[in-house]
């Protein structure tokens, strides 16, 4: 196959070949094994919804079959087939990230492994992207694919997730698992070295695996794999984005992003800001934050809030507080809009869920929670906001 003519003849061979299905999404992925557990898996570059060639080349040289999500594991023997199949674009190698990628698994993938765990490749499809999480690969793919930007927070399932991955002592010798921590320090004392532990969590920070164009992050603990930082996202130290959440945009995170929330562009969380999830605490309903939108300094909600926002510093606004709303002139008025008395104009917070241009205050002069349209929509710093 030494023309693109001829690679494109072949691929269309393998798309022919019955049953043959093109995948949604698949990478190569470097799986790290102590016995029968999976460590982490490290997808560099997933492909999303494209280069469905090399997709239908990795099927063919591997023998994966099927239209179901899943992976296979890859031979040295069988990344070496890859790349000599990829022969026409050899000469031109720096435009194609997965051979690039093939050609550095196979420079590597030779080398002495350390004693500890086992090393090796393997080829991971996506078909269905609402399927929950199978195992620990699939996992890992899916968590990638959130912080490589190819999907937004809910653009996949993760159903099950915490249960496929293991629990792990991250360090800088690598992951291990807790229950060997103990029997590798004391290898490594002898051997003059130090196992430091950042954490013991199911899930490792995203920093360590990948790094999204255009983004700050002050502190590589403060977000998990499986954050979506957008192009234009600072994360202050104090600031928190989990795994299936993130931003959209340029935003200013000093507060705490919880799981499935989504940040919009332009938005800014101050410091200690609190954004109710769905993981734990009973909780059931997605929070999103629009653009432009401001949550001040120790302020929180368990609503969605729309278009241009401020929450203000201090405040917390639930969906079952009682709030008193107003209209610019700090009129009382009803949910529509319409005149009311005093007292009338208490509305619960859900009723609020989501809507646009809205300014909550907790009124210093007699302690009321009050809604009113927000007079102003903040502009970020620009400075404070890398672009590439
Ligand atoms: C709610 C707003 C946005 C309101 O600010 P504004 O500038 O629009 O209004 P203002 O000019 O201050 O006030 C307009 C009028 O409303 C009155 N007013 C204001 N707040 C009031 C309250 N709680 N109760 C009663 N009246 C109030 C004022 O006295 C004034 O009245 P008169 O008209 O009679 O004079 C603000 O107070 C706020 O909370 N901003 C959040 C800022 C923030 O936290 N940024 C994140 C930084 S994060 C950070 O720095 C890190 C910190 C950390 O790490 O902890």
């Amino acid at each position: 196959m030494n023309t693109i003519e001829d690679f494109k003849a072949y691929v269309a061979d393998v798309e022919a070949t019955e049953g043959y299905t093109k995948p949604l999404a698949f990478g190569l992925g470097i799986r790290r094994s102590k016995g029968d557990k999976v460590l982490d898996v490290n997808f560099p570059g997933i492909n999303w919804d494209t280069a469905f060639g090399t997709a239908a080349l990795l099927q063919d040289v591997t023998g994966f079959k099927g239209s179901e999500n899943g992976f296979v594991t890859v031979s040295k023997a069988q990344l070496q087939n890859a790349f000599d199949n990829f022969a026409a674009f050899h000469g031109e190698i720096e435009k194609h990230p997965n051979i690039i990628l093939i050609q550095q698994l196979l420079e590597n993938i030779a080398s002495p492994s350390n004693t500890y765990q086992e090393i090796d490749v393997v080829a991971y499809f996506l078909f269905d992207k609402d399927q929950p999480v199978n195992d620990a690969v699939e996992g890992y793919f899916k968590l990638q694919c959130l912080s490589q930007l190819h999907v937004l927070p809910h653009g996949l399932s993760l159903e099950g997730v915490f249960g496929k991955l293991n629990n792990i002592a991250w360090t800088n010798q690598g992951p291990i698992l807790p229950e060997d921590l103990s029997a590798e320090r004391i290898k490594a004392t002898f051997k003059g070295e130090n196992i430091v532990v950042t954490h013991v969590d199911k899930f490792p920070y995203m920093v360590n695996y990948h790094v999204p164009n255009g983004v700050r992050i002050a502190s590589g603990s403060q977000v998990r794999l499986g954050a979506h930082c957008a192009v234009g996202t600072t994360v202050m130290p104090a600031g928190y984005i989990n795994f299936n959440a993130g931003t959209k945009g340029n935003a200013m995170i000093e507060g705490r992003v919880s799981a499935g929330v989504v940040v919009g562009h332009d938005s800014d969380l101050g410091g200690g800001v609190s954004i109710m999830g769905t993981l734990s605490g009973g909780n059931k309903n997605v929070i999103s934050i629009g653009d432009k939108c401001l949550l001040g300094a120790n302020s929180g909600t368990g609503i969605s809030l729309g278009f241009g926002c401020t929450i203000a510093a201090g405040v917390y606004v639930t969906a079952a507080a009682k709030v008193w709303l107003y209209d610019a002139n700090k009129q009382p008025v009803d949910i529509n809009g319409n005149k009311v008395e005093e007292r009338q104009n208490i509305v619960k917070g859900a009723e609020l869920n989501g809507k646009d241009k809205l300014l909550f205050l907790l009124d210093s002069t007699n302690g009321h929670l009050t809604c009113r349209p927000n007079p102003k929509t903040i502009e970020l710093n620009e400075a404070l906001h890398v672009k590439n």
